[in-house]
């Protein structure tokens, strides 16, 4: 019998009292497990003092997960952000460089929020930084001081786009998704397709062309309650199959 997917679960820098930590958020560990049906590893976000090469041949995926902190702006050649916004320096340098290496070498990618911006980004492209100042634009922000169930509710509908891998998984052509993020696609990177679109025009998915495997990126979270929403839980079995395979090649 085959072994479980090993699939690379990216981590924020966090600071705790004195000591600096990397942390991962318990949902998209579960989500690996019982959505995936994967065997979640956290990757510290110790950019160039991990060897990328070797780690990409431990892994059988990725998951890009999502983060309160931005993208640095200087990645995107965008201005420089607010005085006090958060941002991840470290992870920035670990996981831009490793995004565009894991599509290359055909490893499985599933990027989500912080995540997909970062694929965004990794290809070329840029993020607006506050979508809900955009002429026109909706506010893609989740209700604060409500309790996370209601920040993580459903909230707009997306409009998924024909032929492409959500339809292929048989997504009907419009599906509510959460939304908890303040970013978001401004110039769409060379190579990717978009997937999934807001009522405002917003890209809320994509896939990147010509990917030799499943290569994914969703601005919503459907790590939240994976099993409870079967358009989520199609995305997460989808990626554990790409994940399966790449096992079995091996
Ligand atoms: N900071 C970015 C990305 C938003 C994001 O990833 N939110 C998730 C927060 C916590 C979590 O559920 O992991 C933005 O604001 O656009």
């Amino acid at each position: 019998m085959s072994r479980l997917p090993l699939i690379g679960v990216t981590a924020c820098t966090k600071q705790i009292g004195l000591h600096s930590w990397h942390i991962a958020g318990d949902k998209y560990l579960r989500a690996v497990v019982v959505g995936a049906g994967g065997l979640p590893l956290v990757i510290p976000a110790l950019a160039d003092l991990i060897d990328q090469p070797s780690l990409l041949a431990s892994l059988d995926g990725l998951l890009f997960t999502g983060s309160p902190s931005n993208v640095e702006p200087h990645h995107y050649s965008g201005p420089a952000s607010d005085a006090g916004t958060a941002h991840d320096p470290a992870r920035d340098q670990t996981t831009l460089p490793l995004i565009r290496k894991a599509v290359e070498a055909g490893i499985p990618v599933l990027g989500i929020c912080r995540g997909f911006q970062e694929m965004n980004v990794a290809f070329g492209g840029s993020l607006h930084q506050k979508v809900q100042e955009v002429p026109g634009m909706m506010d893609h922000r989740e209700p604060g001081d409500e309790p996370v169930e209601v920040q993580y509710a459903p909230r707009h509908t997306v409009r998924v786009q024909a032929g492409g891998v959500l339809d292929g998984l048989g997504m009907p052509d419009e599906i509510k998704v959460n939304s908890i993020h303040g970013q978001g696609v401004q110039r769409l990177a060379p190579g990717l397709r978009v997937e999934a679109l807001a009522p405002d025009g917003l890209v809320e998915a994509f896939s990147v062309e010509g990917a030799p495997s499943f290569a994914l990126g969703v601005q919503w979270h459907p790590e939240w309650q994976v099993r409870s929403n079967p358009n989520y839980l199609a995305i997460f079995q989808a990626f554990g199959e790409a994940c399966r395979k790449r096992v079995r090649q091996r």
